[in-house]
């Protein structure tokens, strides 16, 4: 029989893992003991636990299954927190699994060290911001109890919970069985594809809007098939940008409301029908849409459940419906023809002159170096770099576009590495940068080598944009090209055009070390798209 740690970690791999990110401690030495010796699953130990959750969070989102993040108990739960919370938001399956006192040291009337508040506290706070917790202190009902937290995450595409305590890591278990999914009642499922099917019928002009679950649930083929057979134009939410890059004649841009291209947002907000597809309803989405959903042509299919009109179908997997969509559609007569605007336009051809550097450079230099040598997978922090996002081709991207945390760009760049094996660009402003940049020092050990944009304008300039007469937005210049060497790769600062161009060349032609390109940005200036963002925002906030 195996012990309880070899069973866990051929749990995980069997549900979907293919590495784990973590940092050991002394509740859970043990278990990183078994990791090392058994080599189960690779384990990326990282150097602070907002990091480790980052990267596991981006290696789900990447991979569309789960991500590991394995920390100690108390202090390394605890840092993990934000990073899980942001999973959570934005529907990454995360698996924490967490160390824990063993049985005696719980009995044995001491406040423990890392213990917070009581010894249970760790558990509480997760069951806060996870959709489902095993505490793994009974050797036989643990498997079936990992079991059912990692079917829930993968169902859910939702973080969970598991506690191990220390005691129990060699204890001998049976093996963790493989859940079947839950299916979707079979009627149920008939009835909202044929209403859904209805509705999209009667309609002149309807769209398709996707969003994190199409991703989540490996189901972009299959939209934009069924997009395709409808003829019905698809638009992402800025959440889901990066969605359908594969599918660019059914893709018509992102949705940005008033911030974004007006073909897209008429294209939207004109619609006689939408279908909502693994959409979050957020204001990151939708704080800036001129038009209010007419619920009576809306659908909305997210966290297994669909709405259609003012009535709601529960515990319906969204890849069972668009499966349904398509078995409902089959050899369709060809759609009615339409008109639809262009694909978005985005920027090209950056002169590289001396002029000094603006966002929307780096996007033209970006959209100019993807057409030489080919899309890169991205990973993108909060901050104008996520909104130059926006004006960069569509290609693969991780950002936390709606719970906002910063800190998230480069250890998510590092998971996307590790857990595709591709060379992913990183985009992260200064002031993220300063929380969680230094992870850069990691790769030389795993000789991961990602290009990171370091957007240096000197400041906090979101903030700026909505509170111009703080000065505490005024950073100081941190020449974070110059640390590059010593943390193991190349750094360069360009202030230029010409300078971004060149550097852009030479990181590509890099391989091995990671290539960091410090692009110089004069205070004040920002991406047409936050620009418009905030302009938007403004007069929404005029208008109420
Ligand atoms: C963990 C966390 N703490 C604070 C904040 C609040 C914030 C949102 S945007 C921002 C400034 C970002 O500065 P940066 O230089 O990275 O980018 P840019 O604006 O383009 O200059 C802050 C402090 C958030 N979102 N998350
Ligand atoms: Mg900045």
């Amino acid at each position: 029989m195996p012990t309880l740690a070899t069973a866990l970690l051929q749990g995980l791999k069997d549900h979907g893992a293919r590495e784990l990110f973590g940092i050991p401690g002394d509740f859970v030495l043990p278990f990183f003991k078994i990791v090392e010796e058994t080599a189960i699953l690779p384990c990326f130990t990282l150097s602070h636990e907002p990091a480790v959750g980052f990267a596991a969070d981006a290696a789900a989102r990447y991979r569309s299954g789960i991500g590991v993040a394995v920390v100690t108990y108390g202090a390394g739960a605890f840092n993990v927190v934000n990073a899980v919370a942001g999973a959570y938001a934005e529907r990454s399956p995360v698996v924490v699994v967490a160390g824990a006192p063993g049985a005696r040291e719980r009995a044995s009337g001491l406040l423990l060290h890392h213990q917070a508040r009581s010894v249970d506290t760790q558990f509480a706070v997760f069951r806060e911001i996870t959709c489902d917790q095993a505490v793994l202190d009974d050797p036989v009902t643990a498997p079936g109890e990992i079991a059912r937290v990692l079917r829930s995450a993968r169902e859910r595409s939702l973080p969970v919970y598991i506690e191990l305590p220390r005691d129990m890591v060699d204890v001998e278990v049976a093996p963790v069985p493989v859940l079947p999914p839950r299916a979707a009642e079979p009627d149920a499922l008939a009835e909202c594809a044929a209403e859904i099917v209805a509705l999209l019928g009667r309609a002149t002009s309807p769209v398709i809007v996707v969003d994190v679950e199409v991703r989540r649930y490996g189901i972009e083929a299959a939209v934009a098939t069924l997009a395709r057979r409808l003829g019905i134009p698809v638009v992402t939410t800025f959440m889901g940008r990066g969605l359908l890059q594969q599918a660019p004649d059914v893709l018509r841009g992102t949705y940005l409301g008033s911030a974004g291209d007006p073909a897209v947002t008429r294209l939207v907000e004109d619609a006689d029908a939408l279908l909502l597809l693994g959409v979050i309803l957020c204001d990151t989405n939708f704080a800036l849409s001129e038009k209010r959903f007419d619920w009576r042509h809306t659908v909305l299919a997210i966290d297994r459940s669909v709405r259609v009109g003012h009535h709601v179908y529960p515990d319906l997997p969204i890849e069972d419906l668009v499966a349904a969509l398509l078995d409902r559609t089959e050899g369709d007569a060809a759609p009615k023809p339409r008109t639809l605007p262009p694909f978005e336009a985005y920027p090209r051809g950056l002169v590289a002159d001396d002029r000094p550097l603006a966002p929307t450079d780096i996007a033209t230099a970006l959209n100019d170096l993807f057409d030489r040598h080919g899309p890169m997978p991205m990973a993108s922090d909060i901050g104008d770099c996520l909104f130059t996002a926006m004006e960069i081709d569509n290609t693969a991207l991780a950002a936390p576009g709606y719970y906002a945390g910063m800190g998230f760009g480069v250890p998510a760049g590092i998971g996307v590495a590790a857990a595709t094996g591709t060379r992913p660009l990183i985009l992260v402003g200064d002031g993220a940068f300063q929380m969680t940049g230094w992870e850069l020092g990691n790769c030389r050990r795993y000789g991961l080598d990602p290009i990171v944009i370091v957007f240096n304008n000197a400041s906090w300039e979101m903030l700026r944009v909505f509170q111009p007469e703080s000065k505490f937005n005024d950073l100081s210049d941190w020449n974070f090209a110059a640390a590059a060497p010593s943390l193991g790769g190349h750094g360069e600062r360009v202030s230029t055009r010409k300078e971004l161009a060149a550097a852009l060349e030479q990181a590509v032609a890099r391989r091995g070390v990671f290539s960091l390109i410090e692009a110089m940005i004069p205070r004040g200036v920002t991406s047409r798209t936050l620009a418009r963002f905030v302009s938007g925002l403004k007069s929404a906030r005029d208008r109420q």
